[in-house]
C-alpha cells in the first residue's frame, strides 16, 4: 500500500501568504506506484500541487481544481519529505503543476540531486526546466463541464426529505467553466514547444470511439506545428475512470482503439489496485 506522512499536514483553503521562501500549494505528497504511462508500474514519490488553469468534469483530483485545497510548503519541505521515501523517481502533478513558476525551481533541484522527474501536464504551459518525461494529457472537447456534465450538478443521492431527487431538480452547475475551459484546452504552440523540448508521452484520456477524429486532428495539426516527430507509439490511450467500476465500463473499448489505431493502451494501475484512493 502506498505511503504518506502527510497526516501532520495542516490543509488550508487559502494559500499561506506569510509564506516567505520559494513554495508551492501542496495537495498531496505520497509514494506509491506509477500507474499510468509508459513507466507504469515504476516505484515512485507523487508530489501534487493543487490549483488548474482548466476544469475537465472529469477531474479524478477534485480537491486541486474544482474545489483546491493544499498546504503551503516551502521547497526545503518538499525535499526533506521526498528524501523520506527510498526512491529515485519523482511525478511532478496536479491539479496542473506547471502554473507554478516554482515548480522550475523544484524541478532544478530534484535534477541536481540525480532525480528522474515525470511532469504530468495538461499541455497548455511550457516551461524550460529539466523534465525528463514529460507526460502530456491535451484534454479534449469531451472533457469539458456543461451544466449536464457540470460535477457539481451532481444528483445528491437523497434530498433533505430522504426522497432521491430527479435530476431536474438538482441544483445545477451553473456551466461558468464551459466556455473558460473551452477557450483554453488546447494551446497548440505550448504543446509543440513541449514535445520538441523534451522525451514526452501524449495520454489522452478517452471516453469512446467519440473521441477519436478529434485525436487524430490533433495528432495532424501537432505534427505539422512541432519539428520533432511523434510516433504512433508516443500516443497512449487511457480510459476515462476514477474508479473501478467506471474503468470496467470503458477499459476494454479504448483498447480495442488503441489495437485499431496502432496507439498505445494505457492502464490506470492506482485504479485498479487501490480504486484512485487519495494519496495512491
Ligand atoms: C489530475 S491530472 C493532473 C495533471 C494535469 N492537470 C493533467 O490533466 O494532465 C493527472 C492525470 O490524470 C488524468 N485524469 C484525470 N481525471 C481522469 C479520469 N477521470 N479518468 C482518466 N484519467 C484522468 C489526467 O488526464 C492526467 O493524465
Ligand atoms: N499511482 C498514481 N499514478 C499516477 N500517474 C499520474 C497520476 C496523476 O495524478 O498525475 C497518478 C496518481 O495519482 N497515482
Ligand atoms: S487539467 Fe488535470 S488537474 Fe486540471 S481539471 Fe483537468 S484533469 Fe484535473
Ligand atoms: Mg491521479
Amino acid at each position: 500500500m502506498p505511503v504518506s506522512n502527510s497526516t501532520d499536514r495542516e490543509m488550508s483553503a487559502e494559500p499561506d501568504t506569510e509564506s516567505t521562501g520559494e513554495g508551492l500549494p501542496i495537495n498531496e505528497l505520497f509514494y506509491s506506484l506509477q500507474g499510468e504511462g509508459t513507466l507504469a508500474g515504476v516505484p515512485s514519490i507523487f508530489i501534487r500541487t493543487s490549483g488548474c488553469n482548466l476544469r475537465c468534469w472529469f477531474c479524478d483530483s477534485y480537491h486541486t481544481s474544482w474545489e483546491p485545497t493544499h498546504a503551503w510548503m516551502d521547497l526545503d519541505a518538499i525535499l526533506d519529505e521526498i528524501e523520506s521515501h527510498d526512491a529515485d523517481h519523482i511525478v511532478l502533478t496536479g491539479g496542473e503543476p506547471l502554473l507554478h513558476d516554482a515548480s522550475v525551481a523544484l524541478l532544478e533541484e530534484l535534477d541536481e540531486r540525480g532525480y528522474h522527474t515525470t511532469v504530468e501536464t495538461n499541455g497548455t504551459i511550457h516551461r524550460d526546466a529539466p523534465i525528463d518525461l514529460a507526460s502530456i494529457s491535451p484534454k479534449l472537447a469531451s472533457s469539458t463541464p456543461t451544466p449536464e456534465r457540470d460535477p457539481r450538478s451532481e444528483v445528491p443521492a437523497e434530498s433533505r426529505n430522504g426522497e432521491p431527487q430527479s435530476q431536474g431538480a438538482a441544483n445545477q452547475g451553473d456551466g461558468e467553466w464551459e466556455q473558460r475551459h473551452e477557450a483554453n484546452r488546447i494551446d497548440m504552440a505550448a504543446l509543440a514547444a513541449l514535445v520538441e523540448d523534451y522525451t514526452f508521452q501524449l495520454k489522452f484520456v478517452v471516453t469512446d470511439a467519440d473521441d477519436m477524429p478529434e485525436i487524430l486532428d490533433l495528432l495532424a495539426d501537432l505534427r505539422e506545428a512541432a519539428d520533432v516527430p511523434i510516433r504512433d507509439d508516443d500516443v497512449l490511450l487511457m480510459p476515462e475512470g476514477a474508479t473501478r467500476d467506471r474503468l470496467a465500463e470503458t477499459r476494454t473499448r479504448v483498447a480495442d482503439l488503441a489495437m485499431e489505431h496502432g496507439f498505445r493502451y494505457t492502464p490506470r494501475l492506482h485504479v485498479d489496485l487501490w480504486n484512485d484512493a487519495p494519496e495512491t
